[in-house]
């Protein structure tokens, strides 16, 4: 892990210490009603209208943050973000534009946060080994729990980007064919094996060509940031429409997005080695030089309790891989497009990313808010909470995803 020098704070109250102090800086679109949406930047509990200041203070790029989607500015690349950035840290940090900054600073619950940016393609990976090795024993029992692909390729598929929703959305219980091994012929009704998968995102800012392949050291000139992300997942419409094409309209009712994005430079802190790639060794190109896993920590809370933490350093695919894989074959990338690093699950039982996990398909209960649970149930809130060394030696917190279970219509 790199050693950092910290930095200073801001001087906007209640930034120090917040999990969003200079040393995160996440962006995101707002608006207020009559308004139209535009590009802010996070600093403790306030929202800070970067379209006002970028065109007071003169800044050439202004026209990026007048925008009602974070695709122009991170399609513009690294050098605008790091000068951005780098200009945000001194407004933030220094007195003399003070008096320009504050009258465009507004507390975030006066807002509301639109979706951050116009989703590409939305790629699922499956890069926990833990994760899926317990999903294979339940959906597999008979074979091994992971399939011989598995340790030489980041398992992925295509999922439906249309559907991706800001935190914050209530998620409709999805209806759909469902058919259990005791059944002799499929029914259709609402999922009774309602799930959430508690996933990291990462979203392309600048686009690749057709024919050009992204190699995992090209990783930060391409990848613009993250956010949090919720593969929501009904587990009985998946286990009988999944074989032999993957995941459907199992997993493509809603995913919810952070409605912030943590640019990859407030991550430096958080880089570590993957758990090790060694049996099998992967191909050239999926090789990766030093320390390609991120040290991120994942909250679940169901029902105001927290149920399970899984640590995002046990992932066995990391980010650069999925990149490099998704462009091997010279299939392009376009800014916007998101990749899900797939369920984050630990090895100990209370850090799975996922309710048939935590209740082993059902047949193992587990307590929250007082009560035994398996799946999600009306009324339901889920929260996927995120935290990682931030460069100025505390942690930042990455942006919360939450979402609330209705009723199938
Ligand atoms: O092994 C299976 O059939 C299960 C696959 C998934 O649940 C796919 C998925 O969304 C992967 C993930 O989030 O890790
Ligand atoms: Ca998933
Ligand atoms: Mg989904």
């Amino acid at each position: 892990m790199t050693t950092t020098t910290p930095r200073p704070s801001s001087w906007v109250e209640g930034a120090t210490g917040s999990g969003f102090d200079v040393d995160h800086l996440p962006y995101g679109v707002f608006a207020r009603s009559g308004e139209r949406p535009r590009v802010a930047v996070r600093i403790g509990d306030q929202v800070l209208d970067l379209s006002v200041v970028a065109a007071a203070d003169m800044v050439d790029t202004h026209a990026l943050f007048d925008q009602p989607t974070l695709n122009p500015f991170m399609a513009a690349g690294p050098e605008v973000w790091a000068s951005t950035r780098a200009w945000i840290t001194g407004l933030l940090t220094g007195e003399a534009e003070r008096d320009l900054v504050e009258p465009a600073l507004a507390h975030v619950d006066s807002v509301t946060m639109r979706l951050p940016f116009t989703v590409g393609d939305y790629v699922d990976f499956y890069a926990s080994e833990h994760h899926a090795s317990n999903v294979g024993r339940m959906f597999r029992p008979d074979q091994e729990p992971l399939l011989p692909n598995w340790k030489n390729l980041p398992v992925g598929y295509h999922g439906r980007s249309g559907t991706v929703v800001v935190s914050g959305t209530d998620v409709v219980r999805p209806c759909g064919q469902r058919k259990a091994p005791t059944q002799d012929r499929p029914t259709y009704g609402p999922s009774q094996r309602l799930d959430i998968e508690a996933e990291l995102g990462f979203v392309v800012g600048v686009p690749s060509a057709m024919g050009e392949r992204v190699g995992t050291a090209d990783f930060a000139r391409h990848t613009f940031g993250v956010v949090g992300l919720n593969d929501w997942s009904a587990r009985d419409i998946q286990a009988w429409e999944y074989v032999p094409l993957g995941p459907f309209l199992g997993k493509s009712f809603a995913t919810s997005v952070s409605a912030w994005v943590t640019p990859l430079a407030a991550l430096d802190a958080a880089w570590t080695d993957l758990p090790g790639q060694e049996n099998p060794e992967v191909l050239d190109y999926l090789k990766v030089d030093g320390p390609a896993g991120l040290d991120i920590a994942v909250e679940v809370v169901l029902d105001g309790e927290v149920v399970a933490r899984p640590p995002y350093r046990t992932m066995y695919w990391s980010p650069a891989q999925m990149l490099a894989h998704t462009t091997v074959n010279g299939a392009s990338v376009r800014t916007g497009d998101l990749w899900g690093s797939g369920t984050v699950s630990g090895p100990e039982p209370g850090e799975r990313g996922s309710l048939l996990e935590l209740s082993w398909g059902g047949q193992e209960p587990f307590t929250a808010g007082g009560r035994e649970r398996t799946f999600l149930e009306d009324g339901d809130e889920v929260t996927l909470r995120y935290t990682a060394p931030g460069t100025g030696g505390g942690r930042i917190s990455l942006g919360e995803v939450t979402g609330r279970i209705l009723p199938a219509t």
